[in-house]
């Protein structure tokens, strides 16, 4: 058996990583982890539990015994979630909690596409391909703000990029796996490509790459 095909794919708030993520896992016959959710897993369990997400220790321990089954059908996308999960996603002991998981999920035949914030630098620095996934702030804004209505109708735009934005910049700026492009990864800018576009350019580069590994 071949080692496993291990897809990184990178970058800010919903500039379009899982949507890119599962049309890719379904092309290439792989296994997709959005590592996202394991950070807002822990979060949302901290939060049911009236815990602070900023104290390092408790997250850490929530991480350490993290069961997603714990989570039932707990609503994971809120901006709240999403809020906690950037503040518990600052902690090296929580990021340390999760990364075997997130390793031995990758290394297992056929291997699989990973989508978060540090996969091609930190977690699959010997990733076959890496992607950073962007679009600009006021594009992912309009992105989450359709989601996001839908369920809540005191959302608005202004709040949701507001939201966003500190997120990013949250993100982008911990001490540990800040958000940042691997030196190698190939940078999809989406702002005005379509879903299938994306798709169509990043299957490319993945096709090149095989092809050259295989020659
Ligand atoms: N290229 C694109 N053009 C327009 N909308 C997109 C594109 N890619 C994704 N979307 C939409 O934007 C939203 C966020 O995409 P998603 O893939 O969930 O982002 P992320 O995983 O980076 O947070 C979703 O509603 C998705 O359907
Ligand atoms: N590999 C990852 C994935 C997510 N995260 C954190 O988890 C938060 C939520 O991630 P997500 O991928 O679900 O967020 P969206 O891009 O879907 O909005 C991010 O803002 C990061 O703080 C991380 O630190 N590392």
């Amino acid at each position: 058996m071949g080692k496993p095909l291990i897809i990184a794919i990178d970058g800010p708030a919903a500039s379009g990583k899982g949507t890119l993520s599962r049309r890719l896992a379904n092309l290439y016959g792989l296994k997709h982890l959005d590592t996202g959710t394991l950070y807002r897993g822990v979060a949302w369990l901290m939060l049911r539990d009236d815990l602070d997400p900023r104290d390092a220790e408790a997250a850490a321990e929530v991480a350490r015994a993290f069961d997603p089954e714990a989570l039932g059908t707990a609503d994971l996308r809120t901006p709240t979630v999403g809020r906690g999960a950037s503040l518990v996603a600052v902690h090296e002991g929580v990021r340390k909690a999760l990364f075997d998981f997130q390793r031995s999920f990758g290394l297992t035949p056929p291997g699989a596409v990973l989508d978060g914030r540090d996969i091609g630098t930190v977690i699959f620095p010997d990733a076959t391909v890496k992607f950073f996934i962007t679009a600009s702030a006021e594009e992912r804004a309009k992105r989450r703000y359709e989601e996001l209505r839908v369920q809540d109708q005191s959302v608005t735009f202004e709040n949701t990029l507001a939201e966003l934005k500190r997120r990013d910049e949250r993100d982008q700026n911990r001490e540990e796996a800040p958000l940042k492009p691997a030196a190698e990864a190939e940078i999809i800018d989406t702002s005005k490509l379509t879903p299938d576009e994306v798709l169509g350019r990043a299957s490319r580069i993945i096709d090149n790459i095989r092809k050259a590994m295989e020659a």
